[in-house]
């Protein structure tokens, strides 16, 4: 009856008490502008074992809350507007990616998520296009939303990259300089929507392409596997708490000292299902020109982890841009070739490719 009971919305339904969940450590950013010597230490212990931490005090609230409103109107515009900014199969990650055009596991089942990707360097330096446009929910609001969100985000990054590079013994500076905003990269700003009712994952297992991911999440879903594990763990999103995570090329930088973990995005768990899930992240990467190495000429502490790792690990002879590039070309359901399973069954999409 009306007036009972109050409508059920996604922000009232609350996360199931009754699910595998990971109790990640919670770093408090304005402890780690202060220098906390307790809270670094819990950083670092965050970004060398799982490599994922929940964030709070970190003053993106506002911007956060803005980003999920923009974003909702954004993915709400028709089909074929958003389907002029597709991104296509090269390679690029900046603009649309429709639903079903990422294979989730070996088998080549297609995805259910759309994403929305803007580039740093085009929300930096607008009006002035850097890589591309954009649909016109986000360049109507890229002044006063997306722009904003990301000079946020990336400054809290850069905090973090000067206290991973103090302890891996690098020189000060070295990673501001690999991520120098002035120069082109690959950071971008992500939203996410998964509608309500899936079954089968939204964004399938993988590890991060570039340095550190801030991610919003309001619904569940996002799981991560912890190290010498087979158990996937829910991070249950917490209100004011971003989660952050460590991806390939710091891990390829510090030779494995900063660790890149694997997570997936399942549909969120029990009666959340019922609600589209969105999420709102932003991504720091390198400068696209920037070779991906260990930086063991720079520290002792990554020559030695480089020394103990297998040949060419962490050496694997590109660019970033290159690197990020051919990371997601192999995403694309049309770049992967024979769909084959266990049982040798070819799967639809594998021909002519
Ligand atoms: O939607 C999420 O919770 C995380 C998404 C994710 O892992 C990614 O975009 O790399
Ligand atoms: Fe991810």
């Amino acid at each position: 009856m009306p007036g009972l009971t109050a409508p059920l919305s996604a922000s009232t339904v609350p996360f199931p008490g009754d699910v595998p969940t990971h109790p990640l450590l919670v770093i408090d950013h304005s402890l780690i502008q202060a220098h906390d010597p307790e809270e670094l230490d819990r950083l670092w212990e965050a970004a060398t074992q799982l490599g994922f931490w929940y964030l709070k005090n970190h003053g993106l609230d506002e911007e956060v809350a803005r980003m999920f409103d923009v974003c909702a109107e954004a993915m709400d515009l028709p089909l074929e507007e958003k389907m002029r900014f597709e991104i296509g199969d090269d390679g690029n990650l900046f603009g649309y990616k429709a639903r079903g055009t990422i294979a989730t596991d070996k088998n080549g089942t297609r995805d259910n998520v759309e994403f929305l990707d803007i580039a740093q360097d085009d929300a930096f330096s607008w009006p002035v296009v850097t890589h591309r446009t954009y649909p016109s929910v986000v360049t109507t609001h890229m002044a006063d939303t997306f722009t904003p969100f990301m000079r946020k985000s990336a400054a809290v990054n850069a905090i973090f990259l000067t206290v991973f590079e103090t302890r891996l013994g690098l020189p000060a500076g070295t990673f501001a300089a690999l991520h120098d905003p002035a120069r082109p990269n690959g950071g971008e700003a992500r939203c996410i929507r998964t509608p309500p009712h899936q079954n089968s994952a939204g964004v399938g297992a993988h590890t991060d392409f570039g340095s550190l991911a801030i991610v919003n999440n309001r619904l569940g879903g996002l799981q991560v596997m912890p190290p010498g594990t087979d158990q996937w763990l829910y991070i249950k999103p917490v209100p004011g708490y971003a989660i952050c995570n460590i991806g390939d090329t710091l891990a390829i930088f510090s030779a494995g000292i900063l660790r890149s973990n694997v997570h997936r995005v399942m549909p969120p768990p029990g009666a959340q299902s019922q609600f589209p899930r969105y999420s709102v992240s932003f991504f720091t990467r390198p400068g696209s020109d920037i070779r991906l190495r260990a930086l063991c000429e720079e520290s002792s502490l990554i020559a030695e982890a480089a020394a103990k790792a297998p040949e060419g690990l962490y050496d694997p002879g590109v660019t970033a841009r290159e690197w990020l590039m051919r990371r997601v070309r192999n995403l694309r359901r049309k770049n992967r070739e024979g769909w084959l399973d266990s049982q040798g069954t070819e799967h639809e999409g594998a021909k002519g490719h």
